[in-house]
């Protein structure tokens, strides 16, 4: 895809797309209750569309008309055996949450992914099911997609320690310690995303926090709300927060954005670089709320620590924003996006670097010195929807020429229309 570049400066008040966490867990949860849920705001990116398809071959009827998703269930007891395995795409997400549910079925069920996938880690969520009483084994004796389990429905709780801070792993053996027998408790060193014990609560099952160890008692029914209304993702409000900070004549709007606070940490930092960030809350219990940003003059930050699940998935359009901070910014303690989409250390670090960036990897991190001017050159996404937009919104910045970006489509993962959205706010058009 040719970028044209040079942008004149972005304006406009819009939406982002729901959240994609919140979309997955809302269609797993609904599929797990018994009777009919409405979901409203539903993303119907690459990756949840692969759960409403995950769910539809164990037997649950979904439907999606005029873009609310409706799901309509008989239970998790009445889930049928799917006849072949399981393709669940691009979506760590639905492959580790996926299994969590998997291992609570009394039969054997295949689940495997695309390229990018079947490279990512299952250990970190086939572990802990062993442990719980499920035999999980991985393609070839490894811990890689395909991913073959024997669940059962004698699972028994466990109390785990997180050995990384990965909210799919806690969500994973949340969900087997819902149909496990006992009391399942998650401890976890650095708190990150609860969306899981979050809409847990709101389909009746009693989870309890302390601090930041969850608690969950096995065997609880699950009661639909009827109806679940999903925000704006931030993550995907990220890159245009970025776009608007870095690109000069620019005032952008995003209504609607979730605000959860395991999620904001890309506001926290826009703030410590001196944007001008507005964030206006607007529903009853801080969860929603609009976010305006405008051109600003940025500075260098260090970036580690317990931020780093609050903001894992926005490093990559971080790394950009830190190009055009004075001074340096050090973003450490980030080791975890070396197993996503792609290895987003290098990917992040190399595809910059192509269009002139001054960045260096580390071992759990970036180091990046601003400020500098981006050229045009030919990049890549690798696949990974979040470089993609990252490279999209760094060619808004180059001054001549044109950037060609590789596998552009690898947007359509978590925000089908994204190029859309960004022309619809480009002062003169993409
Ligand atoms: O639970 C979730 O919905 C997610 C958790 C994060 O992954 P990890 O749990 O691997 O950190 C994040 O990167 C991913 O995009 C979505
Ligand atoms: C890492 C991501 O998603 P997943 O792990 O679900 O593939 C992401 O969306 O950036």
């Amino acid at each position: 895809m040719q970028l044209k570049i040079a942008s004149k400066g972005l304006k406009g008040e819009f939406s982002v797309p729901g959240d994609k966490s919140i979309s997955h867990r809302s269609v797993m949860l609904a599929s797990l209750a018994t009777g009919e849920t409405q979901i409203e705001g539903f993303l119907a990116g690459e990756d949840c569309l692969a759960t409403i398809e995950m769910f539809r071959e164990l037997g649950v009827v979904i439907e999606i008309v005029d873009q609310k998703v409706k799901v309509i269930s008989d239970g998790h007891r009445k889930f049928s055996r799917p006849a072949q395995p399981i393709d669940v795409g691009n979506s760590g997400t639905t492959m580790r949450l996926g299994l969590g549910i998997l291992a609570s079925l009394p039969y054997e069920t295949t689940i495997t992914g695309d390229s990018s996938l079947v490279k990512r880690p299952m250990e970190r969520v086939m572990g802990p099911l062993r442990e719980m009483g499920a035999t999980v084994s991985g393609a070839n004796g490894t811990e890689y997609a395909p991913i073959n389990t024997v669940g059962t429905s004698d699972l028994k709780g466990i109390d785990y320690t997180m050995p990384v801070a990965s909210a799919q792993v806690k969500s994973a053996i949340l969900l087997a310690g819902l149909f496990a027998q006992g009391e399942t408790v998650v401890r976890e060193q650095v708190k990150s995303r609860n969306h899981t014990e979050e809409m847990l609560k709101q389909f009746g099952v009693d989870v309890k926090n302390a601090g930041t160890s969850i608690t969950i008692k096995g065997q609880q029914p699950l009661k639909t709300p009827g109806g679940l209304n999903i925000p704006g993702d931030i993550s995907s409000a990220a890159f245009f927060m970025v776009a608007a900070v870095i690109i000069p004549n620019s005032c952008v709007k995003i209504t609607n954005v979730g605000l959860n606070e395991t999620r904001t940490g890309i506001i926290d930092v826009l703030k410590a670089m001196g944007a001008k960030i507005t964030v206006e809350v607007t529903d009853s219990i801080g969860q929603i709320g609009t976010v305006t940003v405008s051109s600003s003059d940025l500075h260098g930050i260090t970036i580690s620590g317990e931020i780093i699940p609050r903001l894992i998935d926005e490093l990559p359009i971080i790394a950009l924003l830190a190009t055009q901070a004075t001074g340096q910014t050090v973003i450490a303690d980030a080791e975890e996006l070396k197993h996503k989409e792609t290895n987003r250390i290098d990917v992040t670090a190399s595809e910059l670097r192509k269009l002139g960036a001054d960045i260096q990897t580390t071992s759990d991190g970036l180091i990046i010195k601003g400020k500098t001017e981006l050229t045009a050159r030919k990049v890549s996404s690798h696949g990974d929807h979040r470089i993609g937009m990252t490279l999209a919104i760094a060619a808004l910045l180059v001054q001549v020429g044109e950037v060609e970006l590789e596998q552009a489509d690898a947007v359509a993962v978590s925000y089908p229309n994204f190029f859309k959205d960004l022309e619809n706010i480009m002062i003169g058009g993409l």
